[in-house]
């Protein structure tokens, strides 16, 4: 009989899981004994960066990413890049390695007490096999709950002293498993959804992440140009669902319950697709819709439906919903919105440059199907001002905003993503949460450009003090770092980026490069 090892290398080869990131201890080590010729173990040298990379590969590729950490230690490292993975639905297969089954109830060393309690709330499931015969079929369902909606991270916890046990007899079965979803609405169901689209005087679309994972954006488009109306990005994007150049599109609604009510003010049927009602930030307290307005929204996740503070919901897959409901939307005679003006460039000064003139730069300079992953919280709303995202998958931001995810997860996207470049735009403050990531970026030769913008500040923090009437605030200031020594400590070239002629000079470079660059760019606070 094959062992359990064997099995669940040959379940991972099947379901076209091959990739593993990790960070290995004592417990890992009979899992990864006799690693195979065509697995990839991808090392990243802190759990956060190891948790990071999975959710970038798993975002950019769609695929379930197999994450393998080091018992509680590991896996306690990992919960901030599982804040983020929780709220983009990610589909990562953790798994931790566990002591030997006689050795935990006594606690000893590297014994993860109560296992499966310790991710919790951030995964869908968590598990520790009851006996060695079933770590198969525990992957198997780690998996496939990972994959089927609402996607999300799932943990297994696996006694090293499992994988040399002999498998069950059946236990191949687990290995050729399928299972598709399908989640379209009854003819019914859509055709009381497009009766109040056709039929609202003045509707307007939110569109959120979902939309952008399912690769609806061009139905959403579709839909879009059929009802002639504005199309908002749901508040705090993770990703980019709707081509920002495109004349419908109106920007990101602002991450506040009055804020929203205000932007969306005279519309009489606010239609969400793809994005939880809503995912607010600053607390801004007021009414949660315009005076005569209703909203309806399209999710494929139940939980997000069910945790609404108000309107109605149709729970189905968006791009199996937007695909059945194009049929039954009548063409507008509204006119066309008008599309955004450009805005004018910004002032230099002091030896920065603006951020708005860097994101100008690259705007002209970056590949019309680049990458962008973002973590400078302060400059989100001038960056979706002034760099196009044309594309599909073109934009990712920590769905939490647990910081720390921008440096790993653009290594993971330019590793799901290979013929696209990968442009990490990331702050100073959240580039130092996952700095050991860019050993990786090095060793692993993954060509991304990754923008360091050096304003020396929590520059968001600056805002949200300035909004909550916290003046006097300690730690809010990061001086003094020098990422470009950094870079170079592990093993990553760097460019220090003063002036325009500068950073040209350093992202036509780094587009032409075949290994990582890092470019500190010393900025203004926004
Ligand atoms: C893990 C973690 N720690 C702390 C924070 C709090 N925080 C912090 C520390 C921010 C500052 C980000 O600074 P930055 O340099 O990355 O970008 P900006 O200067 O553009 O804001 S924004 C924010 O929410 C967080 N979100 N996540
Ligand atoms: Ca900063």
């Amino acid at each position: 009989m094959p062992s359990v090892h064997t099995v669940t290398y040959s379940l991972l080869r099947r379901q076209g899981i091959t990739t593993v990131f990790g960070n290995p201890g004592s417990n890992e080590l009979p899992f990864l004994k006799g690693f195979p010729e065509d697995f990839r173990y991808v090392l990243g040298l802190h759990e956060g960066v190891v948790a990071g990379m999975a959710d970038g590969y798993a975002l950019a590729s769609g695929r379930p990413a197999f994450v393998n950490l080091h018992a509680a230690a590991g896996t306690g490292n990992a919960m901030g890049a599982l804040t983020n993975a929780w709220y983009s639905h990610s589909p990562l297969v953790i798994t931790a390695g566990q002591q030997a089954r006689s050795m935990i109830g006594v606690e000893s060393m590297l014994a993860n007490v109560e296992a499966p309690q310790l991710p919790k709330p951030l995964v869908k499931w968590s598990y520790e096999p009851a006996c060695p015969e079933d770590v198969p079929r525990a992957l198997s369902q780690a998996i496939h709950s990972a994959s089927l909606p609402p996607r999300g991270p799932v943990y297994v916890s696996i006694p090293h002293d499992d994988w040399d046990r002999e498998a069950d007899d059946d236990a191949e079965l687990v290995a050729e498993r399928e299972i598709d979803h399908a989640g379209v609405p009854s003819p019914a169901q859509l055709e009381r959804l497009a009766q109040r689209l056709n039929a609202a005087d003045n509707p307007v679309l939110v569109l959120g992440p979902e939309v952008d994972a399912r690769q609806a954006n061009g139905l959403a488009v579709e839909l879009a140009e059929r009802l002639r109306l504005p199309v908002w990005v749901a508040p705090s994007a993770s990703r980019c669902p709707f081509p920002n150049r495109h004349p419908c599109f109106r920007g990101v609604l602002p991450a506040a319950i009055s804020g929203i009510t205000a932007q969306l003010e005279g519309h009489d049927l606010i239609v969400v697709i793809g994005a939880p009602v809503f995912r607010y930030h600053k607390y801004a307290p007021g009414r949660y819709l315009p005076e005569g307005a209703r909203l309806v929204h399209v999710t494929g996740d139940a939980n997000e439906a069910a945790r609404a503070p108000m309107g109605d919901a149709l729970v189905g897959d968006v791009h199996a919903t937007l695909e059945a409901l194009l049929p039954h939307i009548v063409q507008s005679e509204r006119s066309m919105p008008e599309p955004l003006p450009r805005p004018a460039p910004a002032e230099d000064g002091e030896g920065r440059l603006a951020p708005a003139n860097v994101f100008d730069m690259l705007d002209a300079l970056a590949p019309e199907d680049a990458i962008y992953v973002k973590e400078s919280t302060s400059t989100v709303e001038i960056f979706w001002e002034r760099v196009a995202m044309r594309e599909p998958g073109s934009y990712f931001f920590p769905a939490a905003g647990g910081l720390g995810f921008g440096l790993p997860a653009a290594l993971g996207v330019q590793l799901a993503q290979p013929q696209r470049q990968v442009i990490g735009v990331i702050g100073d403050g959240s580039a130092s949460y996952a700095i050991t990531a860019l050993w990786s970026a090095a060793q692993y030769r993954i060509p991304v450009v990754l923008l360091i913008l050096r304003n020396d500040t929590y520059g968001a923090l600056r805002g949200f003090a300035r909004h909550m009437a916290v003046d006097d605030a300690p730690g809010l200031d990061v001086p003094g770092i020098d990422f470009c020594a950094l870079a170079r400590g592990y093993g990553v070239e760097a460019r220090l980026a003063d002036s325009r002629q500068a950073l040209e000079t350093a992202l036509r470079e780094g587009f032409a490069m075949d290994r990582p660059l890092l470019i500190e760019v010393p900025t203004l606070p926004t």
